[in-house]
């Protein structure tokens, strides 16, 4: 196995991804960062500077279970202290499967300020995947805002509380197109000519199979992907082999990726648009645009046509009937563990608490401790959180009207907390419930740390213990690492606390995380190894003295 060593360099640079100016956190200068490309069991070394000067940082490796160095997961919080502007921080962690995965900032909203990147991790020598291809390209998704991080974050924590609201602009792989004509102020911030904001296209040789590997990060929005006149065959979700089922536009919310394969089969004398939009909100973003370029046309020479559009927005059947298709490939099939040693049924809901909106968890909207859990948990710092368990199941869930306002006002903000049993097999069962907006109810895209989950089921309406359990797919379930949870309904998920450490598990809408809608899991934490002194510095570790 092979070392890859990375130095990186992290600041803040004036950037024009959509053609407006805004300050942007680059890697080595760039947003989109660097990506990392890597060899099924090799070792990952990120050196990564906090050049921001004024802003603390960490680094997460999205995907990446970090089997024996769950110090590396850089989730602030949970597994470290945060990386003070000036110093260096070195992430060192084995990539142990292969597929397509991300890294992206993990400390407060920072993630949407521009920190991201792919990580794409080959086969061993000798193996191929069990599809074919000529050619691969990954790009990432996402959407973005004009305001910066602080901004939203202060407006979301605030008792008179500003909803970030819908973002200005979608870019695929870091490119997007504001409206410049819409700005009032200083013309100078809005530059429809700048280089930076050129779509992004990739070249196809007419004929030829391209592995188009997708993965969205986005702070808010869920997305649909298509290519014009083209159908896409899915083949890889996070990182495991997907029984191949074909498309006419891809569905993928924040924190998934997959890998679809396109055949350049169409009339070779023209450029097709690419185009990502929004569904699951009512949004006013406008979608982003990209190039599907057959060679020899110019890339930059447009499409003949109009972009395609997105389905529906409000049109939730399409979206689970994509999610429910994703099953684990033949072959590749990892069989769960027949029944649960525990199922934690987590209700999610937005209440107010203490004036503020927030999301919560059974009741429970996550305040992190200013100790990292990881640190506190392994060595044994007391006080640092509520010991008292999070509930599996809510007092009073079975009574639970999921399509009533969310009227439930006992919900707290504290730590929340769930200790595994090690190598005991735990069943989640997401459900979604109303907002505190009449009718209305959001897609939640979970990810979870440290592990891949099986995907069991998704429902809409309210989960049956009784009945559906029995509809669970045990046969052939995909395993990933973020799932959605669809409007008004539930997502059944299985892992194995096989992976000694604390892991994350959370929404990956920026503002919701931000607003408390996490959790965490310990499992195993007598087997961590000693912790690196550089995750310390923070809270009750400064100063503590270590075993
Ligand atoms: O967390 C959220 O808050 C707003 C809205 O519910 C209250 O303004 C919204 O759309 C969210 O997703």
């Amino acid at each position: 196995a092979k070392i890859h060593r990375h130095r990186w360099d992290v600041r803040y640079e004036f950037k024009s991804p959509d053609c407006y100016k805004k300050l942007t956190i680059t890697i080595n200068g760039k947003s989109p960062g660097p990506t990392i490309l890597a060899q099924q069991g090799d070792t990952v070394i990120v050196e990564v500077t906090n050049s921001l000067g004024t802003e603390n940082l960490a680094v997460h490796w999205h995907g990446i279970r970090q089997i024996g160095s769950p110090w590396s997961d850089g989730t602030e919080g949970v597994t470290q202290c945060p990386v003070v502007p000036g110093d260096t921080f070195t992430y060192r962690f084995v990539v142990d499967r292969p597929g397509t995965y991300m890294y992206h900032a993990h400390y407060g909203m920072q993630r949407e300020a521009g920190l991201y990147g792919s990580i794409l991790v080959s086969l061993p020598d000798g193996e191929v995947e069990p599809f074919a291809y000529d050619y691969d390209r990954s790009i990432i998704l996402n959407d973005w805002y004009h305001k910066s991080t602080y901004e939203q974050a202060a407006g979301l924590s605030s008792v008179n509380f500003v909803w970030v609201g819908e973002p200005q602009s979608l870019l695929i792989h870091g490119r997007g197109r504001f409206n410049c004509s819409t700005v009032t102020t200083d013309q100078s911030v809005c530059n429809v000519t700048s280089p930076e904001c050129l779509p992004y296209f990739f070249t196809a040789v007419p004929g030829k199979v391209y592995r188009l590997r997708i993965g969205s990060l986005t702070a808010l929005s869920a997305l649909s992907f298509q290519i014009e006149g083209h159908n896409m065959t899915v083949v890889e979700a996070d990182g495991h082999y997907v029984e191949p089922f074909e498309v006419s536009n891809l569905f993928i919310y924040s924190g998934e990726t997959y890998s679809v394969l396109v055949k350049a089969d169409q009339d070779p004398s023209r450029n097709y648009w690419m185009t990502t939009s929004i569904v699951s909100r009512n949004s006013t973003t406008p979608p982003a645009l990209a190039i599907l370029n057959y060679y020899p046309n110019h890339p930059r020479r447009s499409p003949p046509t109009s972009p395609p559009v997105g389905p529906a927005w409000n049109d939730v059947e399409p979206r689970v009937e994509q999610s429910r298709a994703v099953k684990a490939h033949q072959g590749y099939i990892h069989t769960p563990p027949p029944k649960p040693d525990r199922t934690i049924v987590m209700l999610n809901t937005q209440n107010r608490i203490n004036g503020r909106i927030r999301w919560s968890v059974n009741n429970v909207s996550l305040d992190f401790p200013t100790t990292p859990y990881l640190i506190s948990m392994r060595e044994n710092i007391k006080g640092v959180f509520d010991p008292k368990p999070t509930p599996d199941t809510l007092l009073g869930y079975n009574n639970y009207d999921i399509y009533s306002v969310a009227n439930n006002t006992n919900a707290t903000a504290a730590s929340s907390i769930y200790r595994l049993k090690f190598n005991s097999t735990v069943d989640v069962i997401l459900q979604n419930a109303n907002t505190m907006t009449k009718n209305n109810s959001e897609t939640h895209p979970w990810h979870l740390h440290g592990h891949d989950f099986w995907v069991l089921g998704y429902g809409i309406g309210k989960f049956d213990p009784e009945q559906d359990p029995k509809k669970y797919n045990l046969v052939n379930p995909i395993m990933k690492n973020t799932a959605p949870l669809h409007p008004h309904g539930w997502t059944a998920l299985r892992f194995v606390a096989n992976n000694p450490g604390v892991w994350a598990f959370h929404c990956h809408i920026e503002s919701h995380f931000f607003m408390g809608m996490l959790t965490a899991f310990e499992e195993g934490i007598e087997k961590v190894g000693k912790l690196p002194s550089e995750i310390m510095g923070c809270g009750r570790t400064r100063g503590h003295s270590r075993p």
